[in-house]
């Protein structure tokens, strides 16, 4: 019998900036998910998600890239959803891609939603079609 490893690795999701329809800086003050990103990620999120639509070729990584995720935000009341989060790294700083489940999301799966702690648009002067790369860890299994 052989031995299964796991091998942690970083991989880089591209694509470009756009703008979504404004919902996201509502969820992103909730209550709620300022509390839970501070105590699950380590900060209060800027109000509001960058959307990046993932370019092409790195459309077929995503399911690999999403599959493990960091922590959960679970909401208090039955009226809103839980959203897994994963942790990643946007121009060296620490953010997550946000996935609400999938009855709720208004936007094509190649669509990240995006938290982190300050405005990427403010902080690196970004704008909409403006290239960006996403870096986070996935694992691979070798038999
Ligand atoms: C943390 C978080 C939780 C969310 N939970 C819900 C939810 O319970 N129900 C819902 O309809 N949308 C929820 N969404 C929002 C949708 O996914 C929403 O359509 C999206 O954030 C729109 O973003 P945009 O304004 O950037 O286009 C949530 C978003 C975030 C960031
Ligand atoms: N960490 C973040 C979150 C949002 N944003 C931007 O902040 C604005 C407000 O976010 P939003 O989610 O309410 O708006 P839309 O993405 O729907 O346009 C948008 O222009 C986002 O692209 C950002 O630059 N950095």
């Amino acid at each position: 019998m052989h031995k299964k490893t796991k091998i942690n690795e970083t991989m880089t999701i591209s694509g470009r900036i756009q703008s979504g329809v404004g919902k996201g800086s509502f969820f992103t003050s909730l209550d709620w998910v300022v509390q839970q990103c501070e105590d699950k990620l380590g900060y209060a999120p800027f109000p509001g998600t960058l959307n990046i639509r993932v370019r092409d070729e790195d459309v077929p990584k995503l399911q690999h890239f999403l599959a493990k995720t960091d922590a959960e935000l679970v909401p208090e009341d039955r009226s809103f959803c839980a959203a897994p989060v994963k942790k990643v790294m946007i121009k060296g700083v620490p953010a997550a891609v946000v996935l609400p489940t999938e009855d709720v999301r208004i936007h094509e799966d190649r669509i990240l939603e995006i938290i982190s702690p300050h405005s990427f648009k403010q902080s690196f002067g970004l704008h909409d079609g403006d290239q960006i790369s996403i870096i986070g860890k996935t694992t691979i299994i070798k038999k």
